[in-house]
């Protein structure tokens, strides 16, 4: 396949099966993406996110930028060498992370400059730098710098954003210069549904190796984007990549790939994994409960993982209780090995012809409730 090349194998309605090729290798899709924003999926090193399954680490323009820089970075060979993983990576443009994180100082049609959360210094991020960090660092797949208009936003609000958004996807697709990366744009539109399909209009009439739908998860009610997605996924370019950024939990992943979905990212499984609340076939298990204190019992009896092999509910909540970092690590390798099985699942059951049946199971199995 050549580089850039989205190869679909199966579909089931909407669902796809598809592979991505890159610089670091295919990508089988549906993917879940493991969030590594500081250079690191916390918790865990290379090789243990390769035995989980994997494919792609995400990396974050905002903070590699503010430390420990991209000139840095790339003085010490990229990202893939800094970090020791060598397969994709995908980087966010900042965008959304400045606005989340940064004490704002002020948005132009220019960029955004920002104060560090880390020291106040003052910094300016625009598409053209967004580019040239994102290039930098050696990415495989580069995000667009885009506006992620916070929830709620008035009609005006969504117009003004989403017309910015199409400016600067353009000023990124003229900047970004480095023949192994992959540009995605970056569909905005608040959550109204004719705003999205004007913004999907707008940045999918840029001839892109992949798109995504951001804007969502930005504290929205989840019901919203559940409704949303049956009417936009499916209208993006049926033969290109369609990512949807920092979704979601293992129910939100199965919706949006029944709406059409590829590509997914989350902080979920390894920010709640440190929180002491597993994800299993059956349901959430939060391990600090009483009754697990003398449970001999695997986390989740039909997994194979490290943890699961190895320890007991009883141990991993003794871990959780002493703040120990081994803890940390053990639900974290169960929380991604989980989410990664829920996906090859996934592939599988849409090569298949199984979705609808897989689908189903899923649905039920994850909204079991702990008794
Ligand atoms: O429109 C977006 N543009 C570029 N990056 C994003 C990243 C995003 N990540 C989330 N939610 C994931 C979470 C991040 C922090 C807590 S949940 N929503 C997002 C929206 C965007
Ligand atoms: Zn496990």
């Amino acid at each position: 396949m050549a580089l850039g090349e989205f190869k679909v194998h199966a579909t089931a309605g909407n669902a796809r099966r598809a592979t991505l090729m890159t610089a670091h290798g295919p990508v089988q899709t549906p993917v879940f993406m493991a969030v590594g924003t500081k250079a690191t999926v916390k918790a865990m090193t290379p090789e243990e996110l390769k035995e989980c399954g994997t494919q792609v680490v995400l990396g974050n323009t905002y903070h590699l930028h503010l430390r420990p820089g991209e000139k840095t970075i790339a003085k010490m060979g990229g990202l893939h060498k800094f970090m020791n993983w060598d397969g994709p990576i995908l980087t966010d443009s900042g965008g959304f992370q400045v606005f989340s994180l940064s004490q704002l100082r002020n948005m132009s049609e220019e960029g955004v400059e920002f104060r560090s959360h880390l020291d106040g210094a003052k910094h300016f991020i625009s598409p053209e730098k967004s580019m040239e960090i994102q290039m930098d660092l050696g990415s495989d797949i580069i995000m667009a710098f885009d506006e992620c208009l916070q929830y709620p936003a008035t009609d005006d609000q969504i117009e003004k954003s989403m017309a910015l958004t199409y400016r600067w996807l353009l000023r990124s697709r003229d900047a970004m210069t480095r023949k192994e990366s992959l540009l995605f744009g970056i569909v905005q539109g608040g959550l109204s549904l004719n705003h999205r399909l004007k913004s999907m209009e707008q940045i999918c009439s840029v001839d892109l190796p992949g798109y995504a739908l951001g804007g969502f998860s930005v504290g929205e009610p989840i019901h919203l984007m559940h409704e949303l997605l049956p009417h936009v996924a499916p209208k993006m370019p049926a033969n290109k990549p369609r990512y949807l950024m920092g979704v979601g939990t293992p129910t939100d992943l199965i919706i949006a790939i029944d709406s059409g979905i590829d590509m997914f990212d989350c902080v979920m499984p390894t920010r709640v994994a440190r929180n002491g609340t597993i994800y299993t076939w059956n349901g959430k298990v939060s391990i600090k409960r009483a009754e697990y204190k003398e449970d001999p019992s695997a986390l989740d009896p039909e997994c194979d993982c490290y943890t699961c092999r190895n320890y007991s509910k009883a141990y991993l909540r003794h871990l959780f209780l002493s703040g120990e970092i081994l803890g940390s690590r053990l639900n974290t390798i169960h929380n991604i090995h989980f989410y990664m099985k829920v996906m090859e699942k996934a592939r599988a059951a849409i090569a298949e012809g199984r979705w609808e049946e897989y689908k189903n199971f899923c649905l039920a199995r994850f909204a079991k409730k702990e008794k």
